[in-house]
């Protein structure tokens, strides 16, 4: 793995060439504290560059046929499927998730790209009948030009590829920007799409200064698109800036996720979905549960079923085998995560399972279970991106409904429930862009995934994922 992850040092990619950096940064594993690696240090410049090149690059790729531009990423697919063990240990290395997760993480990221391979060949203009006889209306899809993407950490590499395959379905030229926590697995499936041929300058990376890169985008006419993933405040202000030039943008932000269980769901498998959402990635997912409301009736039911489970979960390095939850990603994650639980424990929480930091080394916190939260603790408004389940008891449907939604936040929202009409009418009700009903996968390369209100704008996923690269042209022809 050292000779491997030493292949990975050091360069990002521009023009379809390894572009080295003289100013270098650190990548560090969370679960030892210790360097793994080195990245370019990069800024305003090498930012440009990339830019240059993708935008000499965009009228040619742009003009391929669909089936053309739908090779390069069944192949890219191929590849990333054909070393996801290597991958998944880098992944695991530099992120902390377990190895396991590592590799549902790259088999979802290939996904993607074979999902977009075939919709590139299926971007469909329209005729529509006009009210006038003498004038036929055509629409056209067409790219929307160089796209900017920025992907978080948490999720690496399905991020990279959920963002890089549409735009490149949709015949955009892109370049892309990782963060500094986890920039080594956007570098290696850098290299894998670079080995499908891709034409130089069609697909570019960037690492190093967020806002020197992000600025010298957003304020370049060339680049036409911005899509974000990550927290909602710098979100919020890539809006802004990006109002100056009225970019086309997705955004796909935080999330405070309630999960509801009715007195008549199943309560085994609502604590086995819940347990495997709250802890996957050591809670630190955009989609994860932040909050568990349980019925009155059966609040002390789940409550003995979650913790169960969750005393059950071993905690360690990711890449070490056997491990269910890895670290947190930094210190700052860890005490952001320690303080809410101090927060909720001082205002009358009872810790149930956990509760408290873990080893010498590395940024481990316990799994927790909390009983007895109330509105008035901070973790039931932030978004926690920790391993900590809050139990908390509502009375009814409608009390659940409006407490679920006060939060500014729209991106997920779970309900356990066997009836049918229950289902609809909660669903309908929750302002949320994403409803799991008595599970919690929802990420799926046909689907829509995305929030609204600050969870952001724009999808990920489906036909609808494409629909944000391409803009339509309207040609109204007059007949003889
Ligand atoms: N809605 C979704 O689909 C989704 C998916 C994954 C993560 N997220 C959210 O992402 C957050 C966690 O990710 P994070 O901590 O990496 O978020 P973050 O906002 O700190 O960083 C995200 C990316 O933005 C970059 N960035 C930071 N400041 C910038 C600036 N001034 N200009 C340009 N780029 C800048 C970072 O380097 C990184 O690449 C959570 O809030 C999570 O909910 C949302
Ligand atoms: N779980 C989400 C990512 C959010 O953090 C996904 O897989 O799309």
């Amino acid at each position: 793995m050292n000779s491997e992850i030493q292949s990975y040092w050091n360069y990002c990619w521009i023009d379809g060439c390894k572009e080295e950096w003289t100013e270098s940064t650190e990548v560090i594993n969370p679960a030892t504290g210790e360097e793994i690696g080195y990245i370019p240090n990069g800024g305003e410049e090498l930012a440009a560059r990339a830019v240059d090149a993708a935008h000499r690059a965009f009228s040619a790729w742009s003009k391929r046929p669909g089936p053309d531009r739908s090779r390069y990423l069944k192949e890219w697919a191929r590849r990333i499927r054909k070393k996801s063990t290597e991958l998944a240990q880098l992944l695991s290395l530099e992120q902390g998730k377990p190895v396991s997760e590592a590799e549902g993480e790259l088999g979802v990221a290939a996904e993607f790209v074979e999902w977009y391979a075939e919709e590139a060949k299926r971007i469909y203009g329209e005729v529509i009948p006009s009210s006038r006889s003498d004038h036929r209306i055509t629409v056209l899809r067409e790219p929307v030009g160089v796209a900017a993407l920025i992907t978080p950490w948490n999720y690496p590499a399905a991020m990279v590829t959920r963002k890089v395959a549409p735009a490149l379905a949709a015949g955009c030229t892109v370049v892309v920007k990782p963060p500094k926590e986890t920039p080594l697995i956007a570098i290696a499936l850098f290299r894998e799409l670079m080995a499908t041929g891709l034409p130089s300058g069609v697909a570019n990376l960037v690492t190093g200064k967020a806002s020197e890169i992000g600025e010298a985008w957003l304020t370049d006419s060339r680049v036409r698109k911005l899509s974000f993933t990550g927290s909602t405040d710098v979100g919020k202000m890539l809006m802004r800036q990006a109002a100056d030039q009225v970019k086309r943008l997705s955004l796909e932000l935080g999330g405070n996720a309630p999960a509801i269980v009715f007195p008549d769901a199943d309560l085994d498998k609502a604590a086995d979905a819940i347990v495997d959402n709250k802890f996957e990635n050591c809670g630190q997912m955009c989609n994860g549960i932040n909050l568990i409301y349980a019925h009155r009736e059966i609040t002390q039911a789940l409550t003995e079923r979650i913790a169960d489970r969750v005393r059950q979960l071993k905690v360690g390095a990711g890449t070490q085998p056997g491990m269910h939850v890895g670290p947190l990603i930094n210190e700052e994650a860890r005490r952001k995560v320690a303080s809410l639980i101090d927060d909720a424990r001082e205002k009358g929480a009872e810790v149930r399972v956990g509760g408290e930091e873990l080893f010498e080394k590395g940024t481990f916190y316990t799994p927790t279970v909390l009983c007895s939260v109330n509105d008035s603790m901070k973790l039931t408004r932030e978004e926690v991106f920790g391993p900590v389940a809050p139990i908390l008891t509502f009375d009814d449907e409608e009390e659940v409904i409006a407490r679920s939604n006060r939060t500014p936040y729209g991106l997920a929202a779970y309900l356990f429930t066997r009836d049918a009409s229950r289902i609809h009418r909660v669903s309908e009700e929750l302002e949320f862009g994403m409803v799991g009903v008595n599970g919690t996968s929802l990420s799926f390369p046909q689907a829509p995934f995305g929030g609204i209100k600050e969870s952001g704008m724009g999808r990920e996923g489906g036909h609808h994922g494409l629909e944000e690269f391409l803009e339509l042209k309207y040609i109204a022809t007059v007949l003889d």
